[in-house]
């Protein structure tokens, strides 16, 4: 394994289900650390990280459409537990000494600073970690494809879907046993195979803009670092 990094920036996916480790809800400190020393060590080799966290250990908007509520009031509560999510990221990283600011897609001047491409670039090139928070800012969206979005504006090498599994296979492995682990795979077989790993507009916004997305299992520490110096265990989700 070499010690340059296979990306010289990246953004991260967490989903907000991940941070709620064992717990039926909420946020678990231990992962939210366990995350941030990840990120820590990929600032450690250089590499430059954006991070998108989800806000499902909270709250989703379909939840409120399912009861007959308002889908879209439904989805501003879903992006304000990812401001939430991203803050707790922010004060795990503060913890270790890892410079951190979070970005809101919505405006909220009194808890965090605004999103604007400009200003995220110049974070990063500064050496801090940006948390975007918020999601796209609209309803309807998820924080998938809020994180092909911010990939695609900060010139991402490639995003990285920390998640559940380790992998994208050829079924969803919690429900089928005999599901195939992919090594690498393309973007347009993910899509035309209806591999639910991402949902389809943030594969076809990665796709558009020739973006990697690496999918790899958020359970162990240390996966960044390890795909970082050319090891561990993912799928490469790629054209090239
Ligand atoms: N073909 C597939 N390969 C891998 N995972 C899949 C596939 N189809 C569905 N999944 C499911 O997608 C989940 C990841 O999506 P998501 O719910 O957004 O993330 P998280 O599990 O991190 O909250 C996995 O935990 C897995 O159960
Ligand atoms: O651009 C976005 C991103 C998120 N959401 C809302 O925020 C919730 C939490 O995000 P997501 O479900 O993507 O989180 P994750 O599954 O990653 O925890 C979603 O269910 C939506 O209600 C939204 O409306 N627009």
């Amino acid at each position: 394994m070499s010690e340059k990094p296979v990306y010289r920036r990246v953004l991260l996916k967490a989903s907000g289900e991940a941070l709620m480790g064992g717990q039926g809800f909420g946020i678990d400190v231990s992962v939210a650390d366990r995350i941030a020393s990840d990120i820590a060590e990929a600032r450690a080799m250089g590499v430059d990280v954006g991070v998108v966290v989800g806000g499902g250990n909270i709250f989703r908007g379909v939840a409120v459409a399912s009861k007959g509520g308002d889908r879209v009031t439904g989805d501003h509560m879903g992006m304000l537990a990812t401001v939430i999510n991203s803050l707790a990221l922010r004060t795990s990283l503060h913890k270790i000494d890892v410079d951190a600011v979070v970005l809101s897609a919505i405006a909220m001047p009194a808890l965090c600073e605004s999103f604007s491409q400009r200003k995220a670039t110049a974070y990063l090139d500064a050496g801090r970690v940006v948390l975007f928070a918020g999601g796209t800012g609209n309803p309807f969206f998820t924080t998938d494809t809020a994180a092909a979005l911010r990939a695609a504006e900060i010139g991402a090498g490639a995003l990285f879907k920390a998640t559940q599994v380790d992998g994208v296979y050829s079924a969803d492995p919690k429900k089928d046993a005999n599901a195939v682990r992919y090594d690498r795979i393309t973007h347009d077989e993910v899509l035309a195979q209806g591999l639910a790993i991402m949902d389809t507009a943030a594969i076809a916004l990665a796709r558009e803009n020739r973006i990697p997305i690496i999918v790899y299992s958020i359970q162990e520490a240390g996966g960044l670092g390890e795909i970082l110096r050319g090891g561990g265990k993912r799928t490469v989700v790629s054209d090239a």
